[in-house]
């Protein structure tokens, strides 16, 4: 089956917008497993712009589905996830000054630091995924340095199906699922995820080797106009239809 892990950031990017208690992004996750969310995901950027640190505490302490925490490769994140033992923690590029996450992480480049930084990731039980493009050489170092899981980063498949430009968005296709099918061959467990929506997903769904999608932004924003629960209902029947 293909879980549907669900990112309450931008419920935390509406509160903040006010710096009111609500809306309160851990009842957010709760109804989400009450719609069939398999997972939870929460971003705890460093310069804290949407979830912060109280919000994974009580996150870590509330939820009865896996929490997936992504983070950046930095000391103070690993102490922090170290601290609250999440399920996953998936390790993601940041630039302080980005509107959203631009690309994957440089595994390749950054291969030896890496496989020392998720080292007590792994020894402490979570499982440790690298948010990466469908590049081979991304997908063998993530392999090579003991990642559990990769998830493939979806966002320029969806922003050229968004910007109409067919051929781009196809090859961006082609590229994800020969990543994937890699990805598997070598023992990873494949994930995808970033800016799909009701349109986009379909596609993503069919490729055979994923185990997991992670959606955020779309599901809050449509939110807005359906409720949560019916948003995140409505994907997992788009999911499930795309796996036939
Ligand atoms: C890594 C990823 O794809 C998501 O966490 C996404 O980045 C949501 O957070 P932002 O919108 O702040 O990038
Ligand atoms: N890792 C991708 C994720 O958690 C959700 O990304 P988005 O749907 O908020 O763009």
């Amino acid at each position: 089956m293909l879980r549907l892990g669900v990112n309450i950031d931008h419920v935390a990017t509406v509160r903040n917008a006010r710096g009111t208690p609500w809306p309160d992004p851990l009842r957010a996750a709760l109804l989400a497993e009450a719609a069939g969310a398999d997972g939870i995901t929460a971003h705890l950027r460093e310069d804290r712009r949407h979830i912060s640190d109280d919000d994974i505490a009580r996150l870590a302490d509330a939820l009865s589905v896996p929490l997936n925490l992504e983070m950046a490769a930095t000391p103070e994140m690993q102490a922090i996830a170290l601290r609250h033992r999440p399920h996953a923690v998936c390790l993601v590029p940041e630039k302080r000054e980005e509107r959203t996450t631009e690309g994957g992480l440089d595994v390749a480049a950054d291969a030896a630091r890496l496989a020392d930084y998720i080292a007590p990731l792994r020894a402490a039980g979570a499982r440790v995924s690298l948010f990466i493009g469908h590049d081979p050489r991304q997908i063998e170092a993530a392999a090579r340095i003991g990642a559990a899981v990769v998830e493939l980063h979806t966002g320029a498949y969806c922003d050229y199906d968004t910007e109409g430009r067919h051929d781009l968005r196809d090859a961006e296709l082609a590229g994800l699922a020969e990543g994937a099918r890699l990805a598997a061959s070598l023992g990873l467990e494949v994930h995808a995820g970033h800016g799909l929506t009701f349109d986009t997903v379909g596609p993503i769904a069919a490729i055979p080797e994923l185990a997991e999608l992670n959606i955020g932004h779309f599901l809050i924003a449509e939110s807005i106009f359906t409720g949560l629960g019916p948003a995140i209902e409505e994907m997992r029947r788009r999911m499930d239809a795309a796996r036939g």
